[in-house]
């Protein structure tokens, strides 16, 4: 596909002058440009007497939807060529965008940010999917300002869409683009005092659409304004919202929450030291341009984030952002922790990341990148999931309170590594790499002894166990959602009523849309999916010693350690898999330990599997699912890093508390790992 030409349209005001308002049908997957020549109600009719024989999904048609099987699904569009060989000669209202160099922002999404028009840019059969659908607006005209020159102001509400002009299609358009930039003419209703621009036919609305369109390495929000036929299903048995508008909203954060209300917390230190930036320039505008209203506050020394949260008013959010590595996620879930109102923090704010660290495990194993506006993108669509946590305990602090950790701990080669490697921070994730290295040539030991409550031992038990939990999360999930809604649905699909043959569930789930957002809200927030006090009770406190049923670890090996790692998400940096097995919710920590004594030829498969999660099916890596543990150095100096932060050297003891915490999932679970297929 052929579009160069389209470079040469320089500005809005060049595409304004010479494009129709561009008509579109609401499909299954998203919202579909048609050909200029069809009115949307031809096109309609035509695509429904094609798909007599053929399904919709079977149409040639240009598409921001990229393979849904692909981990990088958001990253690799293929119509992206397509699309993004076009011009973007219109540049965010910098006035909005700009950083504010106070310690609090107060920002909401009603802001008055004028985002690139695309208008006239997407080709015929482009289908925005809903999974990329931001916000959506009716565009309204007062009576006494329309500014139509060639016709009277009832005129195009009283023609036949397929006999507006050519003119007059201009002339509304540019109208109403110059009034939308003046001031608040867009409104998300129909009321009574003002019209929308539509056809005689009752079905076909103005409206703008703002999306997240790729742009080199990211998603920025564009909008377009586009005429959309839509009829609700004519059957009464189907209760759909006659509201195009809120139609479009409901297919585009079906299973999410809409508006959300985010307290940002950026750690202007974390990764190169360019969070702030980060956030300012590729998430913001993302999310202001889905309405969320954020409130964003600086940390100014470590352990900062903890009094933050401790101090904020839960009431007034939803979410927590993170625009940090996975340090800030830590802190937050221990402030979070340490308030007299925990149960009530946990049950109402889910924690979230926007990769703005080194490591960002958090958002490559639960938004699957770590790219900040895609990850933002995800953070607006994702879904709500409570996962595990683990809780810690060392003699020193455990009497005050336990830590909490969401993602791992470790001793030996990775922790040393970790933190030692901090005075080199400027290199980025590759300092964690070049440490490693360093470290296991040299062959170090980490003596301890290690206790084990076990799940899954073997990796062959390991191996069912991951089956049978892999999809049970989202199965759940999927259960409370479906069963309400397929009563609704049947086998009607939201193609302006067309009845196709295909209806895949699971890829609809990421891209498609659904109906009943609160409903969704109500059952997913139902009380028996609240945690209460009991579950933040510590099942083995540490001052009662090893419970009998918990195993020692073979002393050879613990005398000999090398890597002493357990975790609950499956990434622990971008580009290293060290828990390729690790579920969100399987009520599991996966453990993994090496033998220092290993040779270093039969290292060398163990790292070089790292990025692919293969090391832990060497025979030299142990590997299973457990519950709880106590690990007890033999050293005199040395640490623990817990979720990548810095501990002291003393006995740990650590279990897993299920589904303690709230976060947001891609789909309602973690990044495919392809463990199943290992
Ligand atoms: N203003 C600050 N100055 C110095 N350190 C800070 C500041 N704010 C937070 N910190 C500390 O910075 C540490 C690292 O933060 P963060 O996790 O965000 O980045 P990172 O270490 O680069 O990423 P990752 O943890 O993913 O590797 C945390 O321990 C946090 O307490």
């Amino acid at each position: 596909m052929t579009l160069r030409s389209s470079k040469r349209h320089k500005g809005r005001s060049h595409h304004s002058r010479n494009k129709q308002p561009t008509s579109a049908i609401l499909t299954e997957e998203g919202i579909m440009i048609m050909p200029k020549s069809s009115s949307p109600y031809q096109y309609a009719n035509r695509m429904t007497d094609k798909r007599s024989s053929t399904s919709i999904d079977n149409i040639s048609r240009t598409s921001f939807q990229s393979n849904s099987d692909n981990n990088s699904i958001f990253e690799t569009a293929s119509l992206i060529s397509c699309v993004t060989c076009l011009s973007d000669t219109d540049t965010m209202d910098r006035s909005e965008t700009s950083t504010r160099d106070t310690s609090k922002d107060d920002l909401t999404g009603n802001a008055k940010v004028h985002y690139p028009s695309v208008n006239g840019q997407l080709p015929a059969n482009t289908v925005i999917p809903y999974g990329r659908i931001l916000d959506a607006r009716y565009i309204v005209r007062e009576p006494s300002h329309y500014c139509d020159a060639t016709s009277s102001p009832s005129s195009p509400l009283a023609s036949p869409i397929n006999n507006i002009t050519e003119k007059d299609d201009i002339g509304e358009l540019e109208c109403f683009q110059r009034k939308e930039r003046k001031g608040n003419l867009l409104s998300r209703r129909n009321d009574s005092s003002s019209s929308l621009i539509s056809s005689k036919l009752p079905s076909t609305k103005l409206v703008e659409v703002l999306f997240a369109r790729p742009r080199r390495h990211d998603v920025v929000p564009k909008r377009v304004s586009l005429l959309i036929d839509y009829k609700p299903h004519p059957s009464p048995r189907i209760k759909e919202d006659d509201d195009l508008v809120e139609e479009i909203l409901k297919r585009s954060y079906r299973n999410t929450r809409r508006n959300k209300s985010i307290f940002v917390i950026i750690n202007p230190f974390g990764g190169k030291g360019k969070a702030k930036k980060l956030f300012m320039t590729k998430a913001k505008p993302l999310l202001l341009a889905s309405r969320c209203s954020i409130e964003v506050v600086y940390t100014k020394y470590p352990g900062h984030a903890i009094e933050i949260v401790q101090e904020i008013d839960i009431d007034k959010y939803d979410t927590i952002a993170c625009a940090s590595g996975d340090g800030i996620p830590h802190e937050v879930i221990n402030g979070l922790y340490r308030r007299p109102d925990h149960v009530k923090a946990f049950n109402k704010l889910a924690i979230t990341e926007i990769p703005c660290g080194s490591g960002n495990a958090m958002s490559v194993s639960c938004h699957w990148t770590n790219n900040p506006s895609y990850s933002t993108l995800c953070l607006i669509k994702s879904v709500e999931t409570k996962v595990d946590l683990m809780c810690c305990s060392q003699p020193s602090y455990v009497r005050e309170h336990p830590k909490l950790s969401f993602l791992s701990q470790t001793y030996g080669l990775i922790a040393e590594t970790d933190i030692n490697t901090e005075f080199i921070r400027w290199m980025g994730p590759a300092r964690f790499e070049l440490g490693v290295a360093f470290n296991i040539i040299q062959k170090k030991r980490y003596p301890c002894e290690i206790y084990v409550k076990y799940a899954a031992k073997s990796k062959n038990e390991l191996k069912t166990h991951y089956l049978e939990y892999k999809n049970k999360g989202s199965l759940e999930f999927q259960h409370i959602t479906m069963n309400k809604h397929d009563e609704d649905r049947n086998n009607y699909n939201y193609d302006n009523g067309c009845e196709t043959e295909n209806e895949d569930e699971d890829e609809g789930e990421d891209e498609g849309g659904e109906k009943g957002n609160s409903s969704f809200f109500d059952l997913v927030n139902s009380s028996t999916d609240q945690i209460t006090e009991e579950d933040f009770k510590i099942k083995y406190p540490l001052d009662e010693g090893v419970p009998c049923d918990w195993e020692r670890l073979d002393p050879n090996i613990a005398g000999n350690l090398g890597i002493f790692y357990t975790g609950k998400m499956p990434y622990v940096a971008a580009d290293t898999k060290f828990f390729p097995a690790a579920l969100p919710s399987d009520g599991t920590m996966d453990m993994v330990i090496t033998d220092a004594r290993t040779s270093l030829t039969r290292m060398a498969p163990i790292l070089l599997g790292l990025d692919k999660g293969s090391h832990v099916l060497q025979p030299e890596v142990l590997h299973s699912k457990i519950l709880a543990y106590k690990i007890i150095p033999k050293l005199t100096s040395g640490l623990f890093s817990i979720d990548g932060e810095k501990f002291p050297l003393e006995p740990l003891q650590v279990e897993i508390m299920p589904r303690l915490c709230k976060t947001l999932l891609r789909n309602g679970r973690y990044v495919d790992t392809d463990f199943d297929s290992m």
